[in-house]
């Protein structure tokens, strides 16, 4: 089975590491292939996807992804920027399923910036579409603004749109996954003010009579947001669109402890997917060898599990994060009194161990 590795930029390449390690350890014979991808696929070969790295995604069974970005390209035309990259390879693929699971480790619930009781226990699941909504919506630029009071100026404009297929194939990935849970299925939108939100709330609607087992509730994006500090176990799975579970996943990440502590899973309709930490490149830890290598790591799990069939092997990886963590291993992220303080390479190291 062919893994394709694209660590990309900023702390990317020093967490991807890693996992990798973790891999090299199961006892499989994986074949890894790394690429350039994002600033680091623009410096190499001048275009964030070179063609190379997204014929390599195309070909392997799986792919494992660290971040991309960097500030010395945030003033590139659009589409030389390193995030082009991302958005290109979930489009491309075909990704239009991100799980975003946010699990707190028992070990972790002082690291949360929640009290231990709001957050002990926490298991939800987020699932994120990736392929639509305002983010790949057309038209969008900047012109002369046709109307209104500022007729004339120069506005900026997205388009947020959602297909009906498109609402109803995430919403069947959210209602099977909610059915081998809890059974609990809370759809975020934002129907009170937006047409494309009631078009969500109308489709989410109508596919759950398929699937009568599964409780519906629907909530408003501000809402959810407020919930998910105030009693986020009250959740089991959320399903949302690209930009609203952009955000609503990063917000969950804090009750995990730290962004470095949550994994994700890109996947399309034939589980075929790309696996990358929720967090971003991190340029302003880049190079110091702290980063929480756990992300990409507990990635990696979902990737055995979801893709490559191993699931055995998955469990494995994320006992011993479990092992690791209970051991007081802590980078800085998730750092508290008491726990030995530990870098990128440790971590991983003792993850490796972990596993023997
Ligand atoms: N999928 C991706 O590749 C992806 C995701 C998000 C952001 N980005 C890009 O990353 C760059 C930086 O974005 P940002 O600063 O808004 O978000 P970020 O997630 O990179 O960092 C936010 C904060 O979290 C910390 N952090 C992130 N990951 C960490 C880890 N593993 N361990 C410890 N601390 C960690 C960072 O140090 C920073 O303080 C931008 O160019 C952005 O576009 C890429
Ligand atoms: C880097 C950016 C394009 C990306 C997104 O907005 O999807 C990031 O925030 C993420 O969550 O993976």
């Amino acid at each position: 089975m062919k893994i394709a590795i694209l660590p990309g930029d900023g702390i990317g390449p020093e967490i991807v590491a890693q996992a990798v390690k973790v891999l090299n350890v199961l006892g499989e014979s994986f074949e890894l292939e790394t690429a350039a991808v994002g600033g680091a696929g623009y410096a190499a070969h001048g275009h964030p996807l070179p063609e190379g790295t997204l014929a390599l995604a195309k070909a392997a069974d799986a792919v494992l992804f660290g971040a991309v970005g960097d500030y010395q390209y945030d003033t590139l035309e659009r589409a030389l920027r390193p995030e082009q990259a991302i958005l290109g390879l979930r489009k491309q693929l075909g990704l239009f399923a991100n799980l975003r699971p946010a699990v707190l480790y028992p070990e972790l619930a002082n690291a949360s910036t929640l009290k231990p009781e709001v957050v002990a226990g926490l298991d939800i699941l987020i699932i994120r579409e990736l392929t639509g909504d305002i983010y790949f919506g057309q038209p969008r630029g900047v012109r002369e603004c046709p109307d209104g009071a500022f007729k004339g100026q120069r506005e900026g404009y997205d388009t947020m749109r959602y297909a009906e297929g498109e609402i109803r194939r995430i919403a069947h990935v959210a209602f099977q996954a909610a059915r081998k849970r809890d059974k609990r299925l809370t759809s975020v939108d934002k129907a009170n003010v937006l047409e494309t939100f009631q078009f969500w709330r109308d489709i989410v609607t109508d596919v759950h009579q398929e699937y009568p087992d599964v409780a519906l509730e629907h909530m408003y994006v501000d809402n959810a947001a407020m919930q998910l500090v105030r009693a986020p176990k009250k959740f089991d799975v959320l399903v949302t669109g690209n930009m609203f579970g952009d955000i609503l996943s990063d917000q969950a990440s804090m009750l995990t402890g730290s962004i470095g502590m949550l994994p994700s899973a890109s996947l399309d309709a034939n589980n075929k997917g790309l696996y990358e930490p929720s967090h971003g490149s991190a340029p302003d830890i880049a190079g110091k060898g702290i980063a929480n290598p756990l992300a990409t790591i507990l990635s990696a799990a979902m990737m055995l599990r979801y893709s490559l069939n191993r699931a055995e092997q998955a469990d494995r990886i994320e006992n011993a994060v479990k092992a690791v963590l209970a051991q007081g291993l802590r980078t800085v992220d998730i750092y508290e009194a008491g726990t030995t303080k530990v870098g990128t390479e440790e971590m991983g190291n003792a993850v490796v161990k972990a596993l023997a």
